[in-house]
């Protein structure tokens, strides 16, 4: 972990990522959106598995950058949006410090604004979420991992002691 604000690493596979991103559709079943708005880059995918289950054809996007890795810097809007939600489903991966949420919900005031995961500081900017996560954890997602060799117990205990 490489700052100070998380302590501890909660990964997501692509399996899990898929199987909470339907049970938020489940909740979701019923209501009839206009279409998605998609936060990017990190509600792109979890955006594309809800407009699939929901039957949603018209997707748009906000674009907006304020992490680098795990640091957090202002926020930068590169693509707004000319509605102000009514009817519209905004989606996020997570909502961490709010900050990005806030961002969000200023340009989309009439969205309902769902992410799959939440942690207590920016919970109250969003409408829905599935999973609480605690605010000292990293969310690690499977877009930013890789499968790679891990060296069998034994010749990492061996390396380690040399
Ligand atoms: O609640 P906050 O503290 O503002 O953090 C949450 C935001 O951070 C991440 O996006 P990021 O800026 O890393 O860009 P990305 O979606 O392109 O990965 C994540 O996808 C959320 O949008
Ligand atoms: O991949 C991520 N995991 C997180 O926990 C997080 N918080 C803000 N931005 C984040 N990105
Ligand atoms: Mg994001």
């Amino acid at each position: 972990m490489s700052t100070e604000r998380y302590h501890n690493q909660f990964t997501i596979s692509w399996d899990r990522l898929h199987r909470d991103v339907r049970m938020l559709c489940h909740q979701l079943i019923g209501r009839d959106f206009k279409g998605i708005v998609a936060v990017t880059r990190g509600g792109l995918i979890p955006a594309a598995l809800i407009a699939r289950e929901l039957d949603i054809r018209l997707i748009d996007t906000v674009c907006i950058k304020s992490y680098e890795h795990m640091e957090q810097s202002s926020i930068n809007v590169l693509k707004g949006i000319d509605h102000d939600g009514d009817g519209w489903l905004l989606v996020d991966d997570l909502v961490d410090t709010g900050k990005t949420a806030g961002a969000v919900r200023e340009m989309l005031p009439r969205a309902h604004f769902v992410t799959i995961y939440a942690k207590p500081e920016g919970r109250p900017m969003v409408d829905q979420y599935l999973t609480e996560v605690a605010q000292d954890t990293w969310i690690q997602f499977p877009w930013d991992m890789g499968i790679s060799f891990v060296e069998p117990l034994v010749d990492q205990l061996r390396t380690r002691k040399e």
